[in-house]
């Protein structure tokens, strides 16, 4: 086994990622991760001298994933643990994280220490099934637990103040108070337990070597820790929202191609005026402005024919023919546009007080690769001051 030549051969790094592991590795879109780990993975493809390919996986399959060859490593926030120890090797640690208490600001001298949460009136929340379950079951055996599924809501709950606190990775706590201002990480610096995040690496000595090398490096001269606070004040909260936006977006090309198949007309105003009143419906339930709704919608739509109209200009100039592989837009293409619709909205209300400027912290649109102008117009709503 010869790792490091096989990789010059394929010229590919191939870099397993779970895609939902904030700072780590974040899944923004079918073929866009984010995150400290990724841009680590793709300066490490870089000194290879070959192009890195990001390969999605999960935590229940990633050993099984690893093992059937899907990637040469992975590398997602994976804490280093016995149980992997057994099929992996692992690298050096690039970061040294444990469990500490978030809760709502002003309730940090409460949960100092396990002695203070460990108590039949402490309202503890924990998410099933992983290390922060097994931590509190451990460690706060007395305190009132609540086992709450959803990760993405959990902190809600304590803000709402359904639950008084939640232990769990130090450096989540910090992603999560900089997310929401009424939450406090308590002693980040100093979590309860230690656990080692590593790279999961095949088991060959010389790719070990030589990654343990260069990560080695990268730490001594501090663009780990760099990296790592620049990731956890990255705008997360506003991915969502370019998601939307861009998904849509990407989906002009699908209805052009329809369009033109039945040589219809790019603008379709019933249709406009239907999409704008249902979402201004929605937008009411979840408190947006009518007019908010409107001109972002409308922007879209804008945005969507530019996108048409410079395919149609393409196609005429081509003579292009019936495209065998346009979806059904009714069938298909609408009601994908609908469900974006929902998503948009929500994540509107999630950053209504800084929605009208939004743009300047958001990262290009994959949908300015189809139309750089398309994609202007549908931020302008978001571009103001
Ligand atoms: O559904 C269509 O027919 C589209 O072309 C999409 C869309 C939209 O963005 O919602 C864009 C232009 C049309 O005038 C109507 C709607």
């Amino acid at each position: 086994q010869a790792i490091l030549a096989d990789i010059h051969a394929r010229g590919e790094l191939r870099v397993g990622s779970t895609g939902d592991y904030k700072p780590f590795s974040y899944r923004a879109g079918a073929a866009d991760f984010i995150g400290l780990d990724v841009e680590l993975a793709s300066e490490l493809a870089q000194a290879l001298g070959v192009k890195l390919v990001i390969v999605p996986t999960s935590w229940p399959t990633l050993m099984s994933d690893f093992n059937a060859g899907k990637f040469d490593l992975a590398w997602s926030g994976i804490s280093v643990t016995a149980e992997r120890q057994k099929q992996a090797l692992f690298s050096i640690s690039y970061l040294r994280d444990g469990k500490t208490p978030i809760t709502r600001c002003g309730n940090e001298a409460r949960f100092q220490t396990l002695e203070q949460i460990n108590q039949p009136g402490v309202r503890l929340i924990v998410n099933p099934g992983g290390t922060n379950e097994r931590f509190a079951r451990s460690y706060a055996p007395r305190a009132q637990l609540t086992v709450y599924p959803d990760n993405v809501t959990i902190f809600g709950q304590i803000i709402a103040g359904a639950a008084d606190l939640m232990m769990t990775d130090a450096i989540e706590t910090r992603l999560q108070q900089r997310l929401h201002p009424q939450l406090c990480a308590v002693h980040p610096d100093q979590p309860f337990d230690s656990a080692e995040k590593a790279i999961l690496l095949p088991r060959d000595d010389a790719f070990k070597a030589w990654v343990d090398q260069w990560l080695g490096q990268r730490i001594a001269d501090g663009k780990v820790q760099k990296g790592l606070e620049r990731w956890l004040d990255f705008a997360w909260k506003l991915e969502p929202l370019r998601q939307a936006i861009d998904q849509r977006l990407l989906l002009a090309p699908a209805v052009a191609r329809a369009k033109w198949n039945v040589q219809a007309p790019i603008e379709d105003l019933p249709r406009e005026a239907q999409v704008i009143a249902a979402a201004v419906q929605q937008g009411r339930a979840l408190g947006l402005p009518d007019e908010l709704v409107e001109a972002v919608f409308k922007a879209q739509i804008e945005a969507s024919k530019t996108v048409q109209r410079e395919l149609y200009a393409k196609w005429k100039n081509e003579r292009a023919g019936h495209f065998d592989d346009a979806p059904d837009l009714a069938k298909t293409i609408r009601p994908e546009l609908d469900r974006i619709t929902a998503q948009l909205l929500r994540s509107m209300a999630d950053n209504q007080t800084t929605l009208k400027s939004a743009a300047r912290n958001l990262r290009p649109l994959e949908a300015s690769l189809l139309s750089p102008s398309a994609a202007k117009q549908a931020l302008a709503p978001f571009s103001g001051k």
